[in-house]
């Protein structure tokens, strides 16, 4: 565990950057440190591995202040990312990631093959090795930037708004790696974005600075968008906060209905059965099971069914791995007001009006089950 007790970093010009931060750094999760331009994550960030020295107040690593450790060893235990990477130029990609490893000794074969079990792992092709920084996209030199961080097997991972610089899709793929990565290694990780979105996707917990180095907030995501501690933290946030929650509840809750669902090759008797349900409409499916689209009973006639007639199901969700947030958005964008759930390989488990899902908000929300990161 990192422990950021009152720390003070007064630059010499007289800067108070940071101000009597204090932070407990849970082990083997992703802290994330996140505020507007100015407020001191930067620098709290080298203050963990003394690339910056405190002005005051103490750091320590499990329990051991970090100024009373040599520098070398403190920054081997602990990785460091940094926007666009900082790869060294003139060096191939396997190389880059070789760097610890060789100037800790290991041969270079040794350190190659790390190198290139490293890349599988960050979700780098192997045919980049023998490429150099500047033949790749923004995108593959930070996955480079992380399996370098990663070479040494450092149990800390700082990160310093590694992301920033890609597009949104290469963005979502990177943090989606990140976390596959944190689960796989169980490293202990401490990230700096001034994004509050990516900050509630990865964040076990989120520490929100203000302006002048201080912190405003420090609590796990799904707590911040229901309980910002003040006006300052409530905007930083910014809209849909309500919506945004739901994210942190599964779906699996969710009672389905089943009976308003027909085969594509239904006969005229089972068309009939499931058309005396509450639901105005029936969804067709294929004989695989995947959804085809949605039509009034009465316009369904047995052994011809034309899927091109049918209303579009729009996008499904998958129950139990998806939130309710997926759950909801599926609901409102289904011309049916019903959203279509689905299991991993895409084949229709049931179907669930808005109301329904309206419900299960109110009661998710009441329960203040929200403790749990799903995806979606
Ligand atoms: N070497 C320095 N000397 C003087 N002031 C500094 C120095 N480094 C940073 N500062 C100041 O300290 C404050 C905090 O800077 P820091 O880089 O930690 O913020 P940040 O939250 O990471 O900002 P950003 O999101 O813009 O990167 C800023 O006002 C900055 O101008």
């Amino acid at each position: 565990m990192i422990r950021i007790d009152s720390v003070t970093k007064r630059y010499p010009d007289g800067t108070v950057a940071v101000d009597r931060l204090s932070l407990e750094i849970p082990d083997r999760s992703i802290t994330v440190l996140v505020g507007p331009s100015g407020c001191g994550k930067t620098t709290t960030l080298r203050m963990i591995n003394r690339m910056v020295e405190p002005s005051e107040g103490t750091i320590s690593l499990d329990g051991v202040d970090i100024g009373r450790q040599p520098v070398n060893s403190l920054r081997r235990s602990m990785g460091y990312v940094i926007q666009n990477a900082g790869l060294f130029p003139h060096r191939t990609i396997v190389d880059n990631i070789a760097t610890v490893p060789r100037l800790l000794g290991w041969t270079k074969q040794k350190a190659r093959e790390r190198a290139r079990e490293l890349m599988e792992r960050v979700g780098l092709d192997a045919a980049l090795a023998r490429r150099y920084p500047y033949q790749l996209s923004g995108g593959q030199q930070q996955r480079v930037g992380v399996a370098r961080a990663l070479a040494a097997d450092p149990p800390v991972l700082l990160m310093d708004e590694p992301f920033s610089a890609v597009d949104p899709v290469v963005r979502k793929g990177l943090q989606e790696e990140l976390l596959r990565i944190q689960e796989e290694l169980g490293k202990t990780i401490v990230f700096v974005t001034h994004d509050i979105d990516e900050a509630i996707r990865l964040g076990t917990m989120v520490a929100v600075m203000r302006t002048g180095g201080r912190l405003a907030q420090f609590a796990p995501p799904a707590e911040l968008l229901s309980s910002p501690a003040d006006a300052f933290v409530e905007d930083f946030l910014g809209a849909d906060r309500g919506i945004r929650r739901l994210s942190f509840f599964p779906s699996g809750a969710l009672p389905l209905e089943k009976t308003p669902i027909v085969a594509l090759d239904a006969s005229a008797e089972q068309i009939a059965s499931r058309s005396s349900t509450d639901a105005p409409y029936l969804l067709v499916t294929a004989v695989d099971g995947k959804p085809l689209g949605w039509s009034e009973p009465g316009d369904l006639i047995a052994g011809d069914i034309e899927p091109e007639r049918l209303l579009p199901y729009g996008r499904p969700f998958e129950y139990g791995k998806d939130s309710l947030r997926a759950a909801l958005d599926c609901a409102v964008l289904s011309p049916t007001g019903w959203a279509v759930a689905v299991d991993g390989a895409g084949r229709v488990v049931g179907v669930v009006s808005q109301q329904t899902i309206g419900e299960a908000i109110r009661s998710a929300h009441a329960a203040g089950r929200a403790d749990e990161k799903v995806a979606g």
